[in-house]
């Protein structure tokens, strides 16, 4: 099957509707009236075979995971998602693999109310991009640059469990299947905090926010950094009880503040939003506090401290093109 029947039998049929849509695929673009008033948040991120998946992962996984990443950045902004491109590489017409592809994007875009409105699709190594557009009202996105000193520091559930995912899918040969099915899970299928993301903008309890893709350590610096603040984290939060018995703690801080892929939010505010935040959202947890620089520190990061004592953890996170 050619290029053209692949779009008109798949992709076509992945649609949705969304509001402000006069046209969708098939012309050479796409045609969206914006609402007035609101402010569009409009992210992009790739996956890549070998670099953010690898072949064994069932193609209905991949489709949900290129859009929930993206949804993720969404979330992290505090925007209500409204429509989404779709750029596909495919090394060949495989009709199996895309009918499945397709039906894993389609059922989180139905899930999430967001619309595919237009792509592209080449042969070539495997690689999907997505572009999502949100909506937001002018003046609550959730940036990385609003963290005060004294903020809570908080994220929207367990991390490093993805981590361990990958992990038992690089070795088939020491894993126990029924052991790393939940954790696989969660490195396949994750969930975009969307409604947490809204809550938080909406209500404006949140003050900087963005979605641990790359792992805590690298992500939560960004905040740091865009803040000028410094993160006080509290490793008694990651012992690591959800996860694989046979991990060192070491290990254990390595996969939840370092591992990435979790697709949680981490995000700021003031202690006196966290009752009303967890009531909404129980997965919360609180892991540290933002303070200012002293006087004899030039660079915001992030202090790692085990009853209150500060230790020193060699972590780096996910970054591409790096040894
Ligand atoms: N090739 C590029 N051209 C322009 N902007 C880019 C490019 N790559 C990344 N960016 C921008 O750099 C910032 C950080 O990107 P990234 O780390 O991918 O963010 P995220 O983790 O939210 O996906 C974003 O604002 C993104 O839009
Ligand atoms: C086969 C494979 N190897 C490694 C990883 C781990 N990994 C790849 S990319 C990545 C970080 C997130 O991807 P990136 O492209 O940096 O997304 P962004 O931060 O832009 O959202 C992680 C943790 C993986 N998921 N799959
Ligand atoms: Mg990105």
């Amino acid at each position: 099957m050619a290029e053209f029947s692949l779009i008109e039998k798949y992709l076509s049929r992945v649609t949705g509707q969304c509001e402000g849509l006069e046209l969708g695929i098939g012309d050479d673009c796409a045609l969206w009236q914006p609402p007035a008033g609101k402010q569009l948040a409009l992210s992009m991120d790739t996956l890549n075979l070998d670099v953010h998946f690898l072949a064994c992962s069932p193609a209905h996984s991949i489709g949900h995971k290129a859009l929930a990443v993206n949804l993720s950045d969404l979330a992290a902004m505090g925007a209500q998602p409204v429509w989404c491109s779709l750029a596909l590489s495919l090394p060949d017409a495989d009709e199996l693999w895309l009918a499945e592809f397709c039906r894993g994007f389609a059922e989180l875009a139905k899930q999430s109310g967001i619309a595919l409105i237009g792509g592209d699709t080449t042969s070539g190594p495997l690689s999907i991009t997505v572009q999502v557009a949100g909506l937001i009202e002018p003046g609550k996105a959730l940036r990385r640059s609003n963290a005060l000193a004294g903020d809570l520091i908080c994220i929207s559930d367990r991390l490093g469990e993805a981590a361990c995912g990958l992990d038992m899918l690089l070795k088939p040969l020491v894993t126990d299947i029924k052991q790393a099915k939940p954790f696989i899970k969660c490195l396949e299928y994750p969930n975009p905090q969307l409604q947490l993301g809204q809550y938080l903008s909406e209500r404006a309890a949140g003050h900087a926010c963005l979605d641990l893709s790359d792992g805590l350590a690298s992500d939560l610096a960004h905040i740091c950094r865009a803040s000028k603040v410094v993160a006080e984290v509290d490793l008694e939060h990651f012992s690591g009880e959800h996860l694989p018995k046979n991990l060192t703690q070491q290990q254990a801080y390595q996969k939840q503040l370092a591992g990435g892929d979790d697709y949680q939010l981490c995000f700021t505010l003031n202690a006196s939003e966290l009752a009303a935040v967890q009531r909404q959202f129980p997965q919360v947890q609180v892991i540290g506090k933002m303070r200012q620089l002293a006087s004899h520190e030039v660079t915001p990061h992030i202090e790692w401290l085990k009853n209150g004592q500060a230790v020193a953890l060699q972590l780096k996170g996910f970054e591409h093109f790096s040894k």
